[in-house]
């Protein structure tokens, strides 16, 4: 069974040692309880041996050693003690699309669903919303989640801490249950010590070390206690190194531990499976969740609106003189000053307008992607410990919010190109305006891979955002030595550019030009470039998604 032997836990760059040279072996297809006082290293201790955290020493799973994560894909699971699925699902749909997660075949799926809802108890439950449950039913509904891949190791943290007793009783009860009839081991770190007697196997964790492993009876004489709800005060009567030398002396024999083999898991479902999976599941989040939708929707019918207010006084003008060929125009400024006035007002807003509809697009991409990932990052790790592609996740993530990216580039450009009747080709400007949404929403989604808070993401993402307008050097100019330094970077000037340099062909363009001699380049170059930012965001995305972000 799951095993370890001198693990070492410590914390950089401290160097700090939160869990000290720990051995312990749990008892296959029995309950086993991990107890100790607050802070002493228990969760440490179960991370380390899932290699959920980074460690020194030796980890086996029946007899195999474990040296990272996927070493124990479908023989064990993990509980957390976070909250475990989306808030926004029935019961029955998060137990459904985690088994579309990790389960192939599609019978076994069905009558596994059943099964799972039978044992912890929410069939009558299943079509309750996860942010319906009470705190119980939302252990079951964790205790089901593990279950979905049928495990033969259960590993729960603290399933069934500040419950009730009768909803403590009835996780307990689910515990016995599976244990005795499907022959599964579960390892549990609990608090209530009234409880240890439903225990087969109890380990003792005390400041960092593993200081007793035993039965509850062996517990009570070891430490010479009339009951284990007297523990914590003995421990408290000598120091750490008086217990470690003490356990470490005693000859103990753990022969009566049953050896067992591993599971072989079925193969997982494939990586596009899993991705259409994960896609279809966001889609219905998104549905559920108005205030969200709301926003977005009011934000894509909203900012280009607004963009057309700001040219509401210019749209005559700009009606008479954008439209027609460039030929000749400068000669025809000349004849005439007032026209010539015109056009250079005209061609400032313009480009005004442009560079406006480019920041509020990089705005929608910033809300498109910022939370996205951090928000849930603790259920894509649970899910991923289950053993989800993190190349699925990632992909699932970019799909999704570059979709809503296109549509928002598309109905920008369309609706004021329509409304203020723009000059030059559409097929550029529609381009760049969403390549510019699209990147923007890229670069954000990988922020929200990178940090696990989803605020530190948002905020770092506003920066972003707040930036494009004066690192763009388009309305004011940089400092010559910055001007490339920056704009490789910025977004929005490649947007603005690419837009405006579609406009080429126009009187507006030669009017613009008559004042500023700037380079502009042309909106093939833009909108590559603009796909170099979508590729670096989506190389941040896949990195950070790679990386294990557990809290
Ligand atoms: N990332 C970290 N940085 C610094 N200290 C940490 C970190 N993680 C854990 N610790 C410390 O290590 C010790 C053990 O923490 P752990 O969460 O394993 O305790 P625990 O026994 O599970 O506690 P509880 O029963 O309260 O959940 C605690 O003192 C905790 O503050």
């Amino acid at each position: 069974m799951l095993a370890c032997k001198d693990l070492t836990v410590e914390i950089q760059p401290a160097g700090v040692r939160i869990l000290d040279r720990a051995t312990a072996e749990f008892m296959p297809k029995g309950l086993n309880a991990v107890i100790g006082p607050s802070g002493c290293g228990k969760t440490t201790l179960v991370k380390a041996m899932l290699g959920i955290l980074p460690s020194a020493g030796d980890v086996s799973y029946a007899g195999e050693p474990v040296r990272q994560s996927s070493d124990l894909l479908g023989k064990l699971s993990f509980a957390p003690q976070f909250s475990i699925a989306h808030e926004r699902l029935s019961v029955a749909e998060a137990l459904c699309y985690a088994l579309d997660l990790c389960v192939r075949d599609g019978v076994v799926k069905l009558s596994r669903l059943d099964e799972i809802l039978r044992r912890i108890g929410l069939s009558e439950h299943r079509d309750k919303r996860v942010s319906d449950l009470s705190g119980g039913q939302l252990r079951r509904l964790g205790l089901g989640l593990e279950l979905v891949g049928d495990p033969q190791c259960m590993v729960c943290d603290e399933v069934t801490s500040g419950l009730d007793p009768r909803s403590e009783d009835q996780i307990l009860a689910v515990l016995e249950g599976l244990r005795d009839e499907r022959g599964k081991t579960f390892i549990c770190i609990i608090h209530n010590l009234a409880k240890l007697d439903v225990f087969d196997w109890i380990t003792v964790v005390y400041e960092g070390a593993v200081v007793f492993q035993g039965s509850l009876d062996a517990l009570n004489a070891y430490f010479n206690i009339p009951d284990a709800l007297h523990l914590y005060d003995r421990l408290n009567e000598h120091p750490i190194e008086y217990w470690r030398t003490r356990w470490g002396e005693e000859l103990v024999c753990f022969e009566s531990l049953e050896a067992i083999d591993a599971v072989v898991a079925p193969p997982a479902p494939s990586a596009l499976a899993q991705t259409w999976t994960l896609l279809k599941r966001r889609a219905l989040l998104f549905k559920r969740d108005r205030g969200y939708w709301l926003l977005t929707l009011g934000i894509t019918l909203g900012f280009p609106l607004l963009v057309t207010i700001f040219a509401w006084d210019g749209i005559p003008q700009l009606r008479g003189l954008a439209m027609g060929a460039g030929g000749g125009a400068l000669e025809q400024m000349e004849a005439s000053l007032r026209y010539r006035v015109d056009a250079l007002e005209m061609a400032s807003l313009v480009t005004g307008l442009i560079l406006f509809q480019v920041i509020l697009l990089t705005l929608m991409g910033s809300n498109n992607g910022a939370r996205e990932i951090a928000a849930e990052r603790q259920i894509f790790e649970k899910e991923r410990f289950a053993g989800l592609s993190a190349g699925a996740y990632a992909s699932s993530k970019l799909i999704f919010a570059s979709l809503i990216a296109v549509v928002q580039g598309l109905w920008m450009m369309g609706f004021v190109k329509y409304i203020c009747e723009f000059p030059g080709a559409s097929l550029p400007q529609a381009g760049v305006l969403v390549l510019s949404c699209v990147s923007m929403t890229a670069v954000c989604l990988g922020f929200s891979a990178i940090f696990n808070s989803a605020d530190k993401a948002s905020l770092l993402s506003v920066y972003l955002v707040g930036f494009q307008l004066p690192l763009s050097g388009i309305v004011l100019a940089l400092p010559d030595m910055l001007v490339w330094l920056c704009r490789p970077f910025i977004n929005a000037y490649w947007g603005w550019a690419g837009y405006f340099g579609s406009m080429r062909a126009t009187r507006l363009y030669d009017a613009y030009r008559v004042d500023s001699n700037e380079w502009i380049p042309a909106p093939a170059l833009a909108a590559s470039v603009l796909l170099l930012h979508f590729v670096l965001g989506a190389v941040m995305v896949f990195w950070g998604c790679q990386r294990k972000r557990w809290d």
